[in-house]
């Protein structure tokens, strides 16, 4: 989460959405229009058919039982099959998931001169601002982010750590306590799932990193227009999602081609497999490209944990899962210098992981701060 950049980068004049969104412009600035082929497609509702699969925590948890065992099923198809679940039954208690719903809220209904006090700086991606944007041609999301890493303790920027609202540390910390325990067990059943043994990611983690973002996505007089998030997979090992309570559906995924939708389960939290993980798995279990939509007359807030190894640590697949009709499909790469070049490139799908395989599919681009597709 540290900032990174060894070019000067010019970002231009960025609107914040909220502030355009009370304006109440029926017109949208033509830096958050996308172009026409990655303008979202607001289908109607798609059936129950298509949602994404819900893994009972409370199942895995059930020692040697038929239970057990037909969860850890399900889990590895959601892992193999769609990169996300929803978990419900997770431990997480609900006033810690209730209160950080309301210390997140209440921080983006700050007026905005209290927000700027914590700003995202360009090409950084902790406070309060857009991340991702690192030119002025750049097109915006239609989203305020305020992100903010929080473990271990060197990753912290104090400056940013808010005294208002009231109690902002000790809840955030609560919140990252319950959600880092949430994301060990998961992790556990996810090497279960996969025939090893459960504190196979743990051991290898190292100090593990934890960062957290809140998305506040706003109305927006033109939906169809515009992104609350641009497509992306996350750069993490596992990702928890909480999306508000009031919340309405604006996270899609892509499989097979076709943005789904989400839909809020009560009182689940989501969860999705990010690019560490994928690698790790040796393309086993899928980081799935998503992004956020907005909705003309709500707004929406959700508030994501990203989970990642160590960035002392070299990645490459686990040799358990590879042999030869599973050949090594990435190369091994330091943990840090992974997420370095995330944090600096704009969100673009799998780009950054596709340049990890074997046989890299894309070329880097200019702006990289790598000299190798090694990294
Ligand atoms: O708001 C959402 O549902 C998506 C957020 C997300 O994907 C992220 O912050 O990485
Ligand atoms: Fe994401």
């Amino acid at each position: 989460m540290a900032p990174v950049s060894s070019f000067p980068i010019k970002v231009g004049h960025i609107d914040d959405v909220q502030e355009l969104n009370k304006a109440k412009q029926t017109t949208v600035p033509e830096r958050f229009v996308q172009d026409m082929a990655d303008r979202p497609k607001l289908t109607a509702n798609l059936s129950s058919s298509t949602d994404i699969p819900i893994i009972d925590l409370s199942k895995l948890m059930k020692g040697d039982t038929d239970e057990h065992f037909s969860e850890v099923m399900k889990l590895k198809t959601a892992c193999e099959e769609w990169g996300f679940f929803q978990v419900l039954n997770h431990g997480v208690d609900l006033n810690v998931l209730e209160n950080m719903e309301k210390l997140a809220k209440d921080f983006f209904m700050l007026p905005l001169h209290e927000k700027q006090k914590y700003p995202m700086a360009p090409g950084t991606v902790q406070g309060y601002g857009q991340a991702f944007v690192f030119s002025e041609n750049q097109k915006l999301d239609w989203c305020n982010m305020f992100a903010l890493g929080v473990e271990p303790p060197c990753i912290r920027n104090p400056k940013l750590w808010p005294s208002s609202p009231a109690n902002f540390r000790e809840i955030l910390e609560m919140y990252s306590r319950e959600i880092r325990e949430l994301c060990k067990v998961i992790l556990q059943y996810i090497a279960v799932s996969l025939g090893l043994k459960g504190e196979i990611f743990e051991e290898m983690f190292g100090v593990a990193v934890q960062a957290v973002r809140m998305n506040y996505y706003p109305p927006c007089s033109r939906p169809d227009l515009v992104l609350g998030l641009s497509p992306h997979s996350d750069g993490s090992a596992l990702t928890v999602l909480q999306q508000g309570k009031e919340s309405t559906v604006g996270l899609q995924i892509l499989k097979d081609q076709t943005w789904l939708p989400v839909q809020p389960v009560p009182n689940a939290l989501v969860v999705n497999i990010g690019d560490s993980l994928e690698v790790l798995t040796n393309g086993k279990y899928k980081s799935v490209e998503h992004r956020a939509v907005t909705h003309k007359e709500n707004d929406r807030l959700s508030i994501v944990t990203f989970y990642a190894p160590s960035y002392d640590i070299e990645l490459s697949p686990m040799p358990e899962l590879v042999d030869e009709k599973n050949p090594c499909r990435y190369r091994r790469y330091n943990h840090g210098e992974y997420n370095k070049h995330y944090v600096t490139n704009k969100l673009q799908g799998k780009r950054t992981l596709d340049l990890q395989r074997s046989n890299p599919i894309h070329q880097i681009n200019k702006g990289s701060t790598l000299v190798s597709p090694l990294r």
